[in-house]
């Protein structure tokens, strides 16, 4: 199996390049090999790898200045030192510069793979644990559906604009993908689209995240580090789940966007940026406001423009063509063939609710990709639990229930009270006048239908006042 993981190799000694390219393909990592500093940074412009291993001695930028040019725009990504002798200086001073690693040459080939190995793991870690900003390599949003074009359509209003835009939607349906869609076709494409998910960083770290640290700042700052908004600087912020976001860090987080300044934790000096924010929410702000646990004049701040991302279930005409956009990426990845559905599969599919979106969705892809046992998909080959979901399904996307839900939650986020007092009535004159419907107007009959006794039915007309004709005496 591949293990996906990119890895740039930097030395001028081509036969290096060569025993790493090879060692490290042999194992399904994908290399570059760069024969000088420069243009590795060229190189950085376009895309990102998830590790770098550089040698230190290199004609023009050497490897520790290359160290720490990459690190002031990605300060997470592991970098590997080699040096021609294992001398101290060389360590300690990569180390210093904040290497993940240090390789001593001569290496032994099977260490130096290992080592790669686990600063490709390490990244990947961070890159959860962190909300640590993933390169989306392909930006491409799949969305024919009524419900998507609205979305496509905002994007392409705002393109000329740095507005600050409110992404509102629920888990998975593509909210990140959309901020960075917003960024690169803006005027600050060209600049950092950074992200950070409130949700998964402990709150006592997410105003030094934001907005870096001196040295020192706290028990573990050992040295002074940027924040996000400065890596975001000239480009874009990404706030996910903004409705998480501490009490503290909101007010901090407003004042920052009124003086366009901040100060770092434990700093004295205002540092000032220019980032465009684009926050995400799976949240109802409005009521948070309500409930005061979102700081009013931030919520206006933040709600210039609003895009609504639409649930998968909303746009179901986009099903076929995500999975097998899904199946084949999947299959990319693990370097094996891309399964295809079954028609029936697919239809299967297109009627599951899909709680969890369009992660879920690629999520069941992957999972497909790894067990189907056939090339093409069965719907008895999809996850168990899906295919338990489906009763539910039919219940949630076809029926009143998801309607009045719905006009529950608006009436609800509208500030309404005593829903049931508005709901009832219109509930239950439906049901008495579809069922007199159905009899043709004899009460009698209509009660049994609607399992009532007959004088509760004449007292719910009298009640609801409900007009209805009578064919039989009362
Ligand atoms: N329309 C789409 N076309 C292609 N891929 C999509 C689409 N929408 C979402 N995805 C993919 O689905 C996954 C989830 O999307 P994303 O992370 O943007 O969702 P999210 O709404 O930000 O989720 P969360 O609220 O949980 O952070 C990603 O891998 C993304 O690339």
């Amino acid at each position: 199996m591949k293990m996906p993981g990119k890895v740039w190799i930097v030395d001028d000694d081509r036969s290096i390049r060569w025993v790493l390219e090879r060692a490290l393909s042999q194992v399904g990592i994908e290399t570059q090999v760069f024969e000088k500093a420069d243009d590795v940074l060229k190189q950085l412009e376009k895309s990102t790898p998830d590790a770098v291993i550089s040698d230190i001695r290199m004609p023009g930028i050497d490897g520790l200045q290359l160290l720490e040019r990459i690190q002031k725009i990605h300060p997470q990504m592991p970098i590997i030192i080699m040096t021609a002798h294992s001398d101290l200086d060389s360590a300690v001073a990569s180390y210093q510069g904040g290497a993940f690693e240090y390789l001593p040459k001569p290496f032994d080939v099977d260490d130096a793979v290992a080592l790669v190995t686990r600063a490709v793991e390490h990244a990947f870690e961070q890159r959860q644990e962190s909300a640590e900003p993933v390169a989306l390599d392909t930006a491409e949003i799949i969305g024919e559906a009524p419900a998507m074009q609205e979305v496509f359509r905002a994007i392409g209003r705002l393109s000329q604009s740095n507005i600050t835009v409110l992404i509102n939607g629920k888990s998975g349906t593509g909210k990140e993908l959309v901020a960075h869609a917003l960024h690169k076709h803006s005027p600050r494409s060209s600049s950092s689209f950074i992200a950070l998910n409130m949700a998964a960083i402990p709150k006592d770290l997410i105003e030094s995240e934001l907005f870096g640290h001196e040295k020192g700042a706290f028990t573990g700052a050992a040295a002074a580090r940027h924040g996000r908004f400065e890596q975001a600087d000239g480009g874009t912020l990404f706030l996910d789940e903004i409705g998480d976001m501490p009490a503290e860090t909101q007010t901090r987080l407003l004042r920052v966007l009124a003086d366009g300044e901040f100060y770092r934790v434990g700093g004295h000096t205002a540092v000032k940026v220019d980032v465009r924010i684009i926050a995400a929410t799976h949240q109802d702000l409005e009521g948070l406001v309500q409930e005061g646990r979102f700081r009013e004049d931030l919520f206006h701040r933040l709600n210039v423009i609003r895009i609504h991302i639409p649930q998968l279930f909303e746009r179901k005409e986009d099903i076929p063509r995500l999975a097998r956009h899904f199946l084949v990426r999947s299959a990319e990845e693990l370097n094996v063939e891309a399964k295809v559905l079954k028609p029936e599969t697919e239809a299967f599919m297109c009627d599951l609710a899909w709680p969890g979106n369009v992660r879920q969705l690629e999520n069941t892809c992957r999972w497909l990709t790894v067990m189907a046992s056939g090339r093409e998909v069965l719907v008895s080959d999809m996850p168990p639990e899906l295919a338990e979901q489906q009763g539910a399904a039919e219940v949630i996307t076809s029926n009143w229930e998801h309607a009045l839900r719905n006009w529950v939650d608006q009436q609800l986020s509208a500030g309404k009270q005593g829903v049931i007092d508005a709901a009832m009535p219109a509930f239950e004159k439906i049901m008495i006048e579809t069922a007199l419907k159905h009899t043709a107007g004899r009460r009698r009959d209509a009660a049994v239908l609607l399992g009532w006794g007959r004088n509760t039915l004449t007292r719910k007309i009298k009640d609801l006042k409900l007009v209805v004709e009578s064919t039989e005496e009362e």
